[in-house]
This record gives structure tokens, sequence and C-alpha cells, in this order.
């Protein structure tokens, strides 16, 4: 031992080349991960846009698109980058002047200009897709309805963006669309697990779609959509109830507790105190109210809440028209629907009302009980309670709480159990749960049928691993180097 010591001592040799072929060992490893690491690292950045406009019976939204260039194809990729809200009323209400339809997009296209950036504005495409509002002036006036849509037509053009058409979609496209959305967003899609039903709730319609694996789906083709996504087949039911959003609805309660010539109507729905004067055109005002349209309704009314929301559910359940089902089951209306497949995900109306109440966690009866007493509260302290909120929106909750309880108890035949599958959401991961993302996706081909290959390791674990394995090998090494030398420096000796 102490010979060898000494041998290792006199040789000036074996310090330094051991540093030395340490040194080189380390530069190579760092050398090595360094150009894994650039060599796999995306590039920078560039983005992608696109931008949908979704007109409402209410209100029209402008939203920007945002995807990284070279990942279009995965799941979760594209996300929410603004949302502008155009002034003024949806552009099914122009029908009185449907150039100024148009006109009222601009300030928010405008905006849009700005959020895209110069370079990507000529290939961003742009969509405009109109729902129930403008599928009720279609069943009025066809040609107005026409025009509405010639005048934003016209306003969309103008812009840089590359213009893709405006229409009214369809209500199976609008449900099917915001299932999509939803689980796109939550990247279910390209798991293949299960998935979330949609429930939407707008002022002129309302939707429900749930993938289903019900044998019974032939019993209704105008209630199936079928999708390829990622590899994995689903079959969706989808209905979408027009004149059942919640503006119509409550023009359809209130049509229905009216007679023309009464000076009054005392209202369940509205709280106590609550009294405006209305002309009994307003309320027939719509192609949803037909029984019992008078042929003179130039007369005004007031309308008077009375604050009872069991009362108020019994009014609202007379909307819903039981003709006999003839399918297997049904929701309302004779519409077919088979068991519902929760979760579900409600949004747009369904969490304005909810979140507004307070009542997006709470039980089915906890949930009637919060209604009871909402309702029964004077109108003069829900106004002192809540001085910033819209007057409008405002006097309506006790009847759009109501009505949403009916419609999903009454109407869709959720029970106590089943209500808490139900998640009341505004966005996901930053992004607005709605009809359009998914409508941009699948007009993009931006979902494909089929899983899309990707490399068998992330890059992170791709990187790791590198290093581990080069870790190893440069250990390795060292033992042997160490092991070999006492001999080569024997042999040395001897020689
Ligand atoms: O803050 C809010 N509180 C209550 N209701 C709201 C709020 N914001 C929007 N809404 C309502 O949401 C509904 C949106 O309907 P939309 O305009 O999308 O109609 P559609 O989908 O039937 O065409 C309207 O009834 C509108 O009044
Ligand atoms: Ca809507």
């Amino acid at each position: 031992m102490a010979e060898q010591r000494e041998m290792k001592e006199k040789n000036p040799w074996h310090s330094a080349v051991v540093i030395l072929i340490t040194v080189l060992g380390i530069t190579a490893i760092v050398a090595l991960v360094t150009t894994a690491v650039l060599q796999n690292k995306p590039l920078l950045q560039k983005y992608k846009y696109g931008i949908v406009l979704d007109a409402g019976s209410s209100h029209t939204a402008v939203y920007i698109y945002e995807w990284p260039a070279e990942k279009e194809n995965d799941t979760g990729r594209v996300h929410q980058k603004h949302i502008c809200k155009v002034l003024g009323p949806g552009i099914s209400s122009y029908s009185h002047s449907p150039e100024l339809a148009g006109e009222s997009l601009r300030t928010c296209m405008k905006q849009a200009e700005r959020f895209v950036p110069i370079r990507r504005h000529r290939e961003t495409p742009l969509y405009l897709g109109a729902t129930a509002g403008m599928r009720l002036l279609s069943m009025e006036n066809q040609n107005v309805c026409d025009q509405v849509l010639g005048s934003v037509e016209k306003v969309l053009r103008s812009t840089p963006f590359s213009y893709q058409g405006a229409r009214i979609i369809s209500g199976q496209e609008e449900g099917a669309f915001g299932w999509i959305t939803i689980n796109y967003l939550d990247d279910r899609l390209k798991q293949g697990s299960g998935t979330t039903g949609a429930l939407d709730l707008g002022g002129a319609s309302t939707q429900i779609t749930f993938a289903t694996n019900q044998e019974g789906m032939g019993e209704s083709a105008e209630n199936t959509v079928t999708f390829r996504l990622y590899g994995n087949d689903y079959i969706l039911y989808t209905h979408s109830f027009l004149c059942y959003g919640k503006d119509q609805a409550l023009k359809k309660t209130l049509a229905q507790q009216a007679q023309v010539g009464n000076s009054s109507v005392l209202d369940p729905c509205f709280n106590e105190g609550y009294s405006v004067d209305r002309n009994y055109s307003s309320v027939y005002s719509s192609p949803c109210i037909m029984a019992g349209k008078p042929l003179e309704t130039g007369y005004s009314f007031t309308h008077i809440g009375k604050g009872d929301a069991s009362q108020c559910q019994q009014a609202i359940r007379r909307i819903f028209t039981n003709p006999g089902c003839n399918f297997s089951r049904c929701s309302f209306n004779g519409v077919y629907q088979p068991p519902i497949q929760g979760p579900f995900g409600a949004f747009s109306a369904f969490y304005f009302v909810m979140n507004f109440l307070n009542l997006t966690s709470d039980s089915l009866e906890g949930t009637r009980e919060k209604m009871e007493r909402y309702c029964s509260t004077p109108w003069h302290q829900i106004k002192q309670q809540h001085p910033g909120v819209k007057e409008k929106y405002l006097a309506e909750y006790c009847f759009s709480g109501n009505y949403i309880l009916s419609l999903l108890t009454d109407g869709y035949k959720f029970t106590s159990e089943t209500w808490s599958t139900i998640t009341f959401i505004k966005k996901i991961s930053g992004s607005d749960a709605g009809w359009t993302l998914g409508y941009m996706l699948n007009l993009t081909n931006m979902i494909p049928a089929e899983a899309p290959d990707s490399p068998p390791l992330p890059h992170a674990g791709y990187v790791t691993l590198l290093l581990f394995i080069s870790l190893v090998i440069f250990v390795i090494f060292l033992f042997s180097v160490k092991s070999l030398w006492p001999r080569c420096t024997t042999q040395t000796q001897i020689i």
C-alpha cells in the first residue's frame, strides 16, 4: 500500500491526468446536454389568431383566439386572448334599421386590429355566427333578416382580416360546439375518457348536449351528432329549445298570466314592491308567443311584483307543454331525451344568474330555499343591496333563478341526486365557455379525427434521461480509469 502511494506521489502525471479527464468529461456532458436542450427547444414562439363573433339575441361579443403556430393540433393550445362586448343590443334588434347592425360592430373590430399583430391580419380567419335572435327574425321576416346579415357582412369584409362568412348557426351546431369547447378546454378529448355535458342558456334559446352510449340514440336522428376526435368516437345527444332562452321564457310566462284588457298583472316572479307600466305589444312582440295573441295589443298594463317563488314555478311549469311523448322518454314539449349522463357544465345565463344569486354550489333543496328567500325580499331592499347592478337584470333574477330551477328539474329531469353533477361555469383556463371556440376549431380543422403522433417522451423527460445516462457513463468511466491506473503505472515502473 505504502509503496503504491509512494509511486503515485512520485508520478506527477497521476493527479494531472485524472483532473484533465474529469474536466474533459464534465465539459463533454455539459456540451451534450446544452446541445440537446437547445436543439429541442421550440423556436421563438410564433402565434396565430382567429376571430369569432357571437351574435346572440341580447348582444354581440367578439372573441379573439390565439395559439402557438406549431401546435395547432394539440388540445388545450388555443386560448382566448381577448373579448370585446359590442355596445347596444343583438343584431336581430336592428330590424328597423338593418344598416346600423353592421355599424355597431366597428368599435370592437378596430380593437381586434390592435390585439392581432399587423403581420397576421390578412391570414386571421374571421367568422360571425348568429344564434336564436336571428333564427326568430328569419321566421318573422326573411327579407329583413337577410338585410341585417348583409349589413354585418359589409362591415366585416372591410376589416383587414380573412372574412369567412356570417351565418345563422343551427341549434344543433350551437349545442355541439358548446360541448366541444368545454371538453377541449378541459383537455378531455385527447384522453378519450369521460366527457362533460354542456348546458347553455341564452336569451332566446337553450341547449342541452351530452355524450351518450345509449343504443336508443337511433330514436331521434335530429338529436344525434357524431364526432371522431383524436381517434375517439363520440355520439352526442343535443337539443336546442327555441323560445326557451330566459328572455323569451319570461315573455311566455308573462303573456300566459296577462289578460289583454286587464290594467294590471300580479306577477309572483317579481319582487314585492316592483311596479312598472308596460305595453301589451312588448309582451306579444315575438314569434314565440302565438297562442292567445290578441288582434289589438295597444293597451298598457302595470306589471306588479308579488314575490312568491313556488307560485312563480307553477306559472313557469305551464310554459312547458306535454303534448305526449312519441319516444321511449322525453324532456318536455314532446322532445326526445335519453337518460342524462353527467357531469355537466352550465354556462352563459345559467352562470350569470346562479352566480349572482350565490347558488353555484348548493344542493337542489338549498337552491329552492334560497330562491324563496330572494323572491320574498322587497324590491326596494334588493335595489339597496345591489346598487351597482343593472336594474333590468336585478328585477328579473327572481324569475331567472326559478326558471333555471324549473328548466333543469321539470324540463331536463335533474333530481336531488343528479343536481350535484352540474357545475356552473363562466370560464375554463381563461377562455369563456360557449359555442364560439368549438365553431372555430371545427372550421379551421384544428381537431384532427385521428390522434397525431407525438414523441414517446416529453422534452423535459428526454433531457433528464440524457443527463442521467451521461452521468452513469461518466461515473463508470472514472471507476474504470481508477482501477486501471495502478496497473499501468506498475508496468511503467517494471519497464
Ligand atoms: O350579467 C348578467 N346577468 C344576467 N343575465 C345576463 C348577464 N349578462 C348576460 N345575460 C343574459 O344572458 C343571455 C345571453 O343570451 P344571448 O344573447 O347569448 O342569446 P341567445 O344565445 O339565445 O342568442 C341573455 O338573456 C342576457 O340577458
Ligand atoms: Ca348565446
